[in-house]
């Protein structure tokens, strides 16, 4: 029988009323252990100057336990409690250490022959677990196992749940519920009465929020597919992939804090996660803390895995294919000891000969002999910057050969003594120490990159591994570097620079840390500015290690989002992050912007390496309404054909909409598609044009106000906005030989409004639709 609506809201106010009590109950005791945690912080505080060296170790433990318990207690959570499950009586009566019982299976007689049961446990899910003061559960952590449940149960699949329960609060004030019926075959009662449905689809309700520009954590919406992911076992690879908007970067997120919940003291060892973009990375790194998790993880982009660079800008698709490839490893190796022959990076010259005084005699090397010494010095394999004291023994040797004495000297001992003698002389000469350093600099990734650019060394380096035309468009496009390389600045790095210079900086390994020669007074006479200008130098590299030591390059799980768009260079910087590291991968091949899917494919496997993999799909897509899904699959059909395209779980009524534009009064066009889709939707409008029409494309929106952005194609990656303006797609389809699936990606963003403006290359036809998506 349908209940009035008075009855209903009776009900509802009812139910808020008794959350209510028990969120009041919660916060008094959070505030009890807030008081216990400052009162641990002053009494550790009084007992500072006394006690012994274990005392004080214990103190500062104590410390730094009760900081963290303040630091989340004193965190606004905006819903702080969110779920509830009422469970029927279990198999057996164990609890576990959150003060729950185990059993995920109701026991034999929890259900009477009648069909009548009573609820026999309930647990509220929260942010945090908080225990009463007996230890009984008053809030049980969303990670914990009790509360897997909650996230699990189905009605086909409901173990002892018989009602879920999503709780909406702001604060300490609780705003509604949203009920959902596991076994509604049943009659059950809680204390006596009978159970209270109230609502219809907290799903629903989070899906149908308006977007801002940042994620929201979905902890009180988790779907059962995704709650597997999120809790499945750490070890090895787990692998997950689904179309556009099945939640993988959320499930991805929310496993980082998983992780860490079950296991502290091992992802101590931090976690990384890899985003494909810095706008990715903004637009979901408040979604840890909001979880209460914060510290432990790094989420990069891809650009900045490199400490100290932060590289956002594009290369050209023709470009990136290249620097993307492996075929540059080759080209990065005989870089990387080639670049010793010819100028020398950040040297002034002048290493062509060698010519000292020792022993009274003034002996030279010539380019030839020197070219050979070289040849024999970067005969071993270790890195270029590690040779360096091999090649200054070698030069030694070769000088001493000229010399003559060798023959000489009979006595071993006497040999010996006399060969020490003259290295001391030899070393201690500024025209040695010059040459040395101009002839075998310390090398930096930064200055080996921007060698590259000279076009002459770059086809040597890449003989017969790219093509001369390759090479004119890379040699081209790190030319840019070049001013900024010599000032020692990053000058403006792409994207695919960084992997090329993580690949350099294994090459080259750390640049040497030389002892600091103890002057003589008599040589400070005499070349004070040279012994000034080369202990600079080397002063500088040792400063350029130290930081490369302080910064952490291996994690303890690494998290990949989007891993369809790594390069196969990416790849090696990434695996290098985690070589001891369990994995999380999580992508979608089908929204890959990288055009040789098979090259990475293997470049992954050999980042993963013979890990044990478990794979999982993802198959409901949560933002897309039915209306604009429907299209997307069209796109789908032709950028990754035979691809499953995942269901979505919405329908809105409104249909995805066309409009044509010359490229005069495109500009316009897109402004007034985007004002009056700002008044249609309450959130955020993302207008996705070509990468080369994205500056264009800022100036479009001028003075809209913050709710409107536009993006370039690349950038669009993984966001999500209410509103999409997909702008001359089939502009966006040419782009690259992965044209089609960028496109894809930029029709799968919207969570409420899909407009698509053409221009006459989109060949739309009367009612405005582009050829593409006919
Ligand atoms: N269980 C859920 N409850 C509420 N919202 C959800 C749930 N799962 C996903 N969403 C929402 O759906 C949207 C898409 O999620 P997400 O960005 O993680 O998907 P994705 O698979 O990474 O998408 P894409 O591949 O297109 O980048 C987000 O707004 C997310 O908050």
């Amino acid at each position: 029988m349908a209940l009035s609506n008075s009855v209903r809201d009776g009900v509802r106010d009812r139910e808020i009323a008794l959350e209510q009590e028990h969120l009041d109950r919660v916060y008094r005791r959070l505030e009890e252990k807030l008081d216990e945690a400052e009162f641990v912080l002053n009494d550790a505080a009084k007992r500072v100057q006394v006690g012994t060296p274990g005392a004080l170790a214990e103190r500062d433990a104590q410390v730094f336990r009760a900081g963290i318990h303040l630091n989340r207690l004193n965190s606004e959570f905006e819903d702080f409690l969110f779920g509830r499950v009422d469970l029927l009586a279990g198999q057996d009566a164990e609890r576990g250490p959150d003060g729950a019982l185990t059993s995920t299976e109701p026991a034999g007689d929890a259900v009477g022959p009648d069909g009548r049961a009573a609820v026999a446990e309930t647990l509220h899910i929260g942010r945090l677990g908080v225990l009463d003061a007996d230890y009984a559960p008053l809030v049980i952590d969303w990670r914990a196992p009790a509360a897997a449940p909650f996230y699990r149960a189905t009605p086909k699949e409901p173990g002892r749940v018989v009602r879920r329960r999503v709780i909406r609060s702001r604060g300490r004030r609780v705003l509604g519920v949203e009920d959902d019926l596991l076994r509604p075959e049943l009659r059950v009662t809680l204390d006596g009465e009978e159970l209270s449905v109230v609502g219809d689809g907290a799903l629903m309700a989070a899906l149908g929020r308006a977007r801002g520009h940042t994620m929201r954590d979905i902890v009180s919406s988790i779907q059962a597919e995704q709650d597997v992911v999120i809790r499945a076992p750490a070890g090895g690879v787990t692998e997950v992939t689904g179309g556009p908007g099945t939640g993988k970067t959320a499930v991805a997120l929310h496993r980082a804090a998983y992780l860490l919940y079950q296991d502290r003291r091992r992802y101590a060892g931090g976690i990384l996660v890899v985003s494909p973009t810095p706008l990715l990375v903004a637009y979901t790194e408040g979604v840890l803390p909001s979880l209460g998790e914060e510290g432990q993880v790094a989420i990069r982009a891809v650009g900045s895995l490199v400490d100290g660079l932060a590289a956002d800008t594009y290369d050209e698709p023709a470009v990136a294919r290249v620097k993307g490839s492996l075929r540059m490893v080759k080209v990065l190796r005989n870089a990387a000891r080639g670049v010793l022959e010819g100028p020398a990076p950040g040297a002034g010259g002048g290493a062509e000969a060698l010519r000292v005084v020792a022993f009274g005699r003034t002996l030279r090397l010539d380019a030839a002999e020197l070219a050979d010494v070289r040849r024999a010095a970067l005969s071993g394999t270790a890195p270029v910057n590690l040779l360096r004291p091999r090649a200054r023994r070698l030069l030694l040797d070769a000088l001493w050969a000229k010399l003559g004495r060798e023959r000489a000297l009979t006595d071993p001992e006497l040999a010996r003594q006399e060969r020490a003698a003259f290295d001391e002389d030899v070393t201690t000469e500024p025209e040695f120490l010059d040459f040395l350093a101009a002839w075998w600099p310390p090398l930096t990734p930064l200055a080996v990159l921007a060698a590259l650019a000279q076009e002459r060394r770059l086809a040597r380096w890449a003989r017969r591994v790219l093509s001369p035309g390759e090479v004119r468009l890379v040699a081209r496009s790190l030319r840019r570097l070049t001013g900024g390389a010599r000032a020692g600045a990053p000058g403006t790095l792409s994207v695919h620079d960084v992997a090329l210079l993580d690949e350099l900086r294994v090459l080259l390994g750390p640049p040497p840390v030389t002892t600091v020669r103890r002057i003589d007074p008599l040589d400070q006479l005499t070349g004070l500015d040279e012994v000034t200008t080369f202990a600079d130098r080397h002063l500088g590299g040792r400063r350029d290690y130290r930081e490369r030591e302080a910064e952490r390059t291996e994690y303890a799980h690494v998290i990949v989002d989007e891993a369809q768009d790594l390069t196969p260079m990416q790849w090696r910087m990434v695996g290098r992050r985690g070589t001891q590291a369990t994995w999380t991968v999580v992508g979608d091949p089908a929204q890959s912007s990288w055009t040789d899917p098979q090259e990475a494919a293997r470049a992954r496997d050999e980042a993963l390496r013979s890990r044990s993999r478990r794979r999982f799909t993802l198959t409901t897509n949560y933002r897309n309404p039915a209306e604009i899904a429907d299209l997307a699959r069209r796109v789908l059909a032709l950028a990754a054909p035979g691809t499953p395209f995942p269901a979505a779980v919405r329908t809105t009524g409104a249909h995805p909409r066309f409009a044509a534009a010359t490229e005069e009064s495109l500009g316009g066009a897109v402004r007034a598609e985007v004002t009056r889709l700002l008044a249609e939707v309450d959130g955020t409008v993302g207008v996705v044009v070509a990468m080369d029409r994205r500056e264009q494309a800022a100036t479009w929106l001028d003075g809209l106000g913050e709710r409107a952005v536009a993006l370039g194609s690349l950038e669009a990656k993984g966001l999500e906005y209410d509103a999409t303006v997909v702008v001359a797609p089939s502009g966006i389809a040419a782009e690259s030989a992965a044209g089609m699936r960028v496109l894809y990606v930029a029709l799968t963003r919207a969570t409420q409004r899909l407009s698509v403006l053409s221009t006459p290359a989109d060949d739309p036809d009367a009612d405005g639709v582009p050829a593409l998506l006919r």
